[in-house]
């Protein structure tokens, strides 16, 4: 240590002779050079001195000089630094103060840093911006001047696997420490309410889905993302006006009770079931949920969720405002309320045909998911996560659900979407052909209430296929449609009476059968 300090010394002294002795500037730059050469040893010798403290010194001793270095270079360096880092904790979810952040630097970064990334923005038709990796952001707040600085570590190698670290990302920002509590109070307060401020106004709808294997390893989010564009709404729906107005009441209700559900200490959150033969609007429906509420859609492919486990995480990275969609939960998993019987019965038939290569396939590639992982996932303690959320079960067969799944509280409305009356062809009619009245509807109206025909058929001949496919050729083209139906129908029922008939006739001469041969006993 001694040596050290007098090699130092010995260098610096040196430098300063060197420094009065010379007067051209040849001479100044030799003598420079002559001092760095004279301090290349005091360097390595530095270097060589602060590898023995780390390696030898006992970590108390380490801790004593880190304090007392801090206390030194806060003298000198009045400023503080607070960083925002994009995940927290176990990485389960996005920071929303980075994100609030995030948005909130677009407004200014696009005039003053140097490398920006630019995103689609709201309908497609503006670019957002935002600070690109160690850019530098400077703002202002009552005059006081603060700095924002976009940072990314990470990308070494992870030793227990083979993948990449995921990066992390984190916002520091400085400002003067004179400056302390007018920053951390009002300042962040104000750019986290104007960042989600920003952020509502700017982003893009999304539709996000676990199905295309976005795992963790390489990208931030299990779930991947596309810009949501269905244009889809209340008004294009075929159904009753009255029950479309209730569902419309219920979701705008929904929306506007986080205070009401904080109060009776409820999670806000809404279950809804959608159930209802094919073709009949259910995933339009959805659409058009998101649509009215200005929500995103997390579409839940729940045969691609590993366990219950990775389903909680899928709906930790949910964020607020969305709507999160199981469709054909029917068909999904084997959740129905014979559950445990159809179990036990694959059980005994593996028990006389055991196949190793089947079982060790359907491990590999069958979900685990449980219903009670489901039950957990909809109302579990972990749901409340986010807030402001919709849960949506779609499927044609209601009545395969095990009524723990289905039970009000979990699906707290249940909404029946049917074939197509005549008061859901009128908003087809008006959609399709732009028509209100037609003299032809009264015939449509007698014949719908008769068959069984979806909106998706009706929406079908209501469509045009070739240039020449005038309404009034479309408007036939459905009562043709209509027609075949109802004599389908007909032919149907006589066939199914016939055969309730015949079954009957059958009984009975069976039973007289039966009475004869005893009465000869
Ligand atoms: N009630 C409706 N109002 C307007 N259009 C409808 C309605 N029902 C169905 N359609 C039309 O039919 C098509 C199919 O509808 P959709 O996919 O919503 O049916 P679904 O009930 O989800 O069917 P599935 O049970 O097979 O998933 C849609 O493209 C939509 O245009
Ligand atoms: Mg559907």
């Amino acid at each position: 240590m001694f040596l050290f300090f007098s090699s130092l010394k010995n260098s610096s002294t040196q430098a300063q002779l060197n420094h009065n002795t010379t007067t051209g500037m040849w001479m100044g730059a030799a003598s420079m050079a002559g001092s760095w050469v004279a301090a290349g040893p005091t360097i390595a010798s530095f270097m060589f001195v602060w590898a023995m403290i780390q390696q030898y010194c006992p970590q108390a001793v380490l801790r004593f000089f880190k304090k007392y270095w801090r206390r030194l270079m806060n003298y000198f360096h009045p400023y503080i630094q607070i960083s925002i880092h994009e995940f927290a904790g176990e990485r389960l979810k996005r920071s929303e103060a980075f994100i609030a952040i995030e948005s909130y630097l677009s407004k200014n970064s696009s005039n003053t840093a140097k490398r920006l990334k630019a995103e689609i923005g709201k309908d497609s038709t503006n670019l957002v911006f935002s600070m690109d990796d160690h850019e530098k952001v400077t703002d202002e707040f009552q005059g006081v001047k603060v700095w924002w600085v976009l940072n990314r570590t990470g990308s070494s190698t992870n030793p227990d696997n083979s993948y990449p670290n995921p990066d992390k990302r984190y916002y520091t920002l400085t400002f003067h420490k004179n400056h302390r509590s007018l920053i951390t109070e009002p300042y962040l307060k104000y750019v986290l309410s104007e960042g989600k401020e920003i952020r509502v106004r700017n982003r893009q709808r999304k539709l996000y889905t676990n199905g295309s294997g976005g795992r963790w390893s390489y990208s931030h989010t299990m779930w991947s993302h596309i810009v949501f564009e269905h244009p889809a709404t209340f008004d294009t729906i075929g159904m009753e006006a009255k029950k479309k107005q209730e569902i419309i009441d219920d979701l705008q209700t929904f929306t506007s009770s986080k205070d009401f559900y904080a109060r009776i200490g409820k999670a806000w959150k809404r279950g809804y079931l959608l159930y209802g033969p094919p073709g009949t609007g259910k995933s339009t429906m959805i659409a058009a949920m998101a649509n009215l509420l200005n929500y995103d859609i997390y579409d839940l492919e729940l045969t691609a969720v590993k366990n219950n486990t990775e389903l909680r995480k899928l709906l930790i990275e949910t964020t607020s405002k969305s709507i999160i969609v199981i469709e054909d939960i029917d068909c999904s998993l084997d959740l129905t309320g014979q559950r445990k019987k159809k179990e036990e019965k694959l059980k005994d038939d593996e028990k006389e045909k055991p196949s190793k290569e089947s079982s060790h396939k359907e491990d590999e590639s069958s979900s685990k998911v449980t219903l009670s992982g489901l039950l957990n996932f909809i109302d579990g303690i972990w749901s409340a996560c986010g807030g402001e959320r919709l849960i949506v079960f779609t499927t044609n067969y209601v009545e395969k659900l095990d009524p723990a799944l289905i039970r009000t509280g979990r699906m707290d409305k249940h909404i029946e979407l049917s074939y197509c009356s005549f008061e859901s062809f009128l908003v087809l009619a008006k959609n399709y052909l732009n028509l209100e009245t037609h003299p032809l509807f009264d015939q449509i109206k007698e014949l719908i209430e008769d068959v069984n025909i979806t909106p998706a058929d009706v929406a079908e001949n209501l469509m045009p296929k070739s240039p020449k496919d005038d309404l009034e050729k479309r408007i036939h083209k459905l009562i043709q449609t209509l027609q075949q139906a109802k004599e389908a129908a007909i032919v149907e029922e006589s066939q199914e009476a016939n055969t309730a008939e015949s079954t009957t006739t059958y009984l009975q001469s069976q039973t007289e059968g039966e009475r004869s041969s005893s009465s000869s006993i």
